[in-house]
């Protein structure tokens, strides 16, 4: 194997990463040297109490803000000391994104919000509506697919991101409780859906959530105290 193949064997590495705010007259130091490999393929939860970090550090992850210090590789590429266009190219190629609320666009359907990012990447129309369709055909979407977002369920419409993240094979997914909005069965069911597609599709992803049921059925658990890693746990 290259170097190149050995190191895109790594989806995610963040070296001693620090995240400071200012508070008052001092400062807030949320994350206090953060390390995290997470490999191609593999599924991490990201968990620990509320405040401990975890948004703060998928932020950082997913290249919407800078650490104070420390080093960033996504799929193998330093972000560090990238301009803005660069960081947007490198997540865009990538980087997929789920959050607690879908983000959807109201005035699309639910195929042609999928469509969409594979477009801005340059996929032709013809080949993104083919992968849009199977991929809310996966998720057990086939009658909904010309449904505008409000005209679904939260589930579905949760689902409906989850596909829109998934469009461009991200080589990370990032997901800040994908499944929090939702009622506990309706939450259950879709998150099984999620990590079913994920690993189908023999993507990463690093998903932060409180329910340690739901953490327990990814491959590896990783806990946030105090601004650092006190935790890596086989799930
Ligand atoms: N832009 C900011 N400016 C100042 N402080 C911030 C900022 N963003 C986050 N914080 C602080 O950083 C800490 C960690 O917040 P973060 O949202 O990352 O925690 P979390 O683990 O995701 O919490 P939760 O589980 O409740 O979502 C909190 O104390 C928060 O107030």
């Amino acid at each position: 194997m290259s170097e190149g193949q050995a190191m895109n064997a790594i989806a995610l590495d963040l070296g001693g990463v620090w995240r400071r705010f200012p508070q008052g007259a001092g400062t807030l130091d949320v994350l206090r040297g953060v390390n995290l490999t997470i490999a191609r393929g593999e599924i991490v939860a990201l968990v620990g109490p509320s405040g401990a970090g975890k948004s703060t550090l998928l932020h950082i992850a997913g290249l919407l803000e800078p650490p104070t210090e420390g080093r960033v590789m996504i799929g193998g590429q330093q972000a560090n000391g990238l301009d803005d266009a660069q960081r947007t190219l490198l997540r865009r190629a990538h980087l997929g994104f789920v959050y607690q609320y879908h983000h959807l666009l109201p005035e699309f359907s639910a195929v042609e919000n999928v469509i969409l990012p594979q477009m801005i990447a340059g996929v032709s129309r013809g080949a993104a509506r083919k992968r849009a369709v199977s991929l809310l055909e996966s998720m057990g979407l086939a009658a909904r697919i010309d449904h505008r977002p409000g005209q679904l369920s939260g589930g579905e419409q949760q689902r409906v991101a989850i596909c829109r993240a998934l469009a461009n094979k991200p080589a990370l997914l990032l997901a800040d409780e994908p499944t929090g909005n939702l009622d506990p069965n309706t939450s259950e069911t879709v998150f099984a859906e999620l990590l079913r597609l994920v690993r189908d599709e023999g993507l990463s992803a690093l998903i932060a959530t409180h329910n340690p049921e739901l953490a327990r059925r990814m491959d590896r658990m990783v806990t946030l105290r105090d601004g650092l890693v006190c935790e890596v746990s086989p799930a």
